[in-house]
C-alpha cells in the first residue's frame, strides 16, 4: 500500500456509521480491498463500517472530470473492500474532516463522489451538515425482500446506490440480520443492494434499520434513509415534485437521527451530525504484512 513510513489516519462517524479515513491529497495510496478490509476490521484493524480516502478529484481518474466543481473526491469503500458509488453519512464526516484540516470553511462546500458532485453545508456553529443528494429514482417493477420465512414487498430506490425498503410490522421482525437478507429479482440489483426494515414513529416521522451491502447490519446509512423517506412519502401520498410543496420526514436509526427534505425541485437534503472521535497512524508494517 504504501513505503515505510507510517500512514496517517482519522476516525469519524455519523449518526454512528463508522469510518476509517485515510487522508491521500495527491492520490499516493495503492488501496486493494484486502488493505481496506484489514483497516476496517473491528478486531485485528483500526475499526469501521466503512472507509473514505480523501484525495483530490485532479489526482483520481475516476474524478479528474469533476475537478473543476469539487476540488476533493471522496473515494468511499465498504469494510469489506467493495467500492460503493456513494455514502450519505460518510459525506458528511468528509467535509467535517475537510474543515478540521483547514482545507475548507464553514459554509458550501462540494464534494465529488462516484455519483457526481454533491453541495454540502457546513453549519457555522459546528452542529450538523446538509448534503444535496440529488434526486432519487425508484425503478419500476416490484421488488421483495426475504429474512428466513418472513418476506414483504419492498420499494426500490436508488440514491446514487442501490435500495430496498421494506415496511415491517416492527423493527425485530427483519430478526439478527446476521446475513443478508434475500432480495428478488435479483436482476433488478445486479451489483447487490442495502435493504432497509422500516416502521411509523408518528407524523412524517419513521424508524429504520439497515443491512447495508457489502459491511452487514450498520447504525445508520444516510442514503438508506433518504431512500426510506422517499417510501414513507410515496406510500403516504406525496410526491414533492407534483404537488410544489417540500416535505420534510425524521428518520430514526440505532445511532441516532436524520431529517430528509424532499424539495419540490426533486432534490432530496440531508442533514445530520458528522464527528471526529480520533486521529493517528498506522504502522506501515503491518498494513504490508
Ligand atoms: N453507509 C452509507 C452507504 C455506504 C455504501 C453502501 N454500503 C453501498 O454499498 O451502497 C450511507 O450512509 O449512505
Amino acid at each position: 500500500m504504501t513505503g515505510a513510513q507510517p500512514v496517517p489516519f482519522l476516525k469519524g462517524h455519523g449518526t454512528e456509521n463508522d469510518f476509517v479515513i485515510l487522508p491521500d491529497p495527491d492520490g499516493l495510496l495503492e488501496l486493494t480491498a484486502e488493505t481496506v478490509a484489514r483497516l476496517c476490521d473491528r478486531r485485528a484493524g483500526i475499526g469501521g463500517d466503512g472507509l473514505l480516502r480523501v484525495v483530490r478529484s485532479a489526482s483520481h481518474p475516476e474524478a479528474r472530470e469533476m475537478a473543476a466543481d469539487a476540488e476533493w473526491f471522496m473515494d468511499y469503500r465498504n469494510s469489506d473492500g467493495s467500492v460503493a458509488e456513494m455514502c450519505g453519512n460518510g459525506v458528511r464526516v468528509f467535509v467535517r474532516c475537510l474543515e478540521r484540516a483547514g482545507l475548507v470553511k464553514a459554509g458550501e462546500v462540494a464534494v465529488a463522489t462516484r455519483a457526481g458532485v454533491k453541495r454540502t453545508h457546513l453549519a457555522e456553529d459546528g452542529s450538523g451538515v446538509t448534503v444535496a443528494m440529488g434526486p432519487a429514482v425508484l425503478p419500476e417493477g416490484a421488488v421483495n425482500v426475504r429474512v428466513g420465512a418472513r418476506s414483504w414487498d419492498a420499494v426500490h430506490v436508488n440514491m446514487g446506490n442501490p435500495h430496498a425498503v421494506a415496511f415491517v410490522g416492527e423493527l425485530a421482525d427483519a430478526g439478527s440480520l446476521l446475513e443478508a437478507p434475500a432480495v428478488e429479482p435479483a436482476a433488478a440489483y445486479p451489483t447487490g443492494t442495502n435493504v432497509e426494515f422500516v416502521v411509523d414513529r408518528g407524523h412524517r416521522h419513521v424508524a429504520m434499520r439497515v443491512h447495508e451491502r457489502g459491511s452487514g447490519e450498520t447504525r445508520s446509512c444516510g442514503t438508506g434513509a433518504c431512500a426510506v423517506m422517499v417510501a414513507a412519502a410515496r406510500r403516504d401520498g406525496l410526491d414533492p415534485v407534483a404537488d410544489g410543496e417540500d416535505a420534510t420526514y425524521t428518520v430514526d436509526v440505532p445511532g441516532g437521527t436524520l431529517v430528509i427534505t424532499e424539495r419540490a425541485d426533486g432534490e432530496i437534503e440531508m442533514t445530520g451530525p458528522a464527528v471526529i472521535v480520533a486521529e493517528g497512524t498506522v504502522e506501515a508494517e503491518w498494513l504490508r504484512a
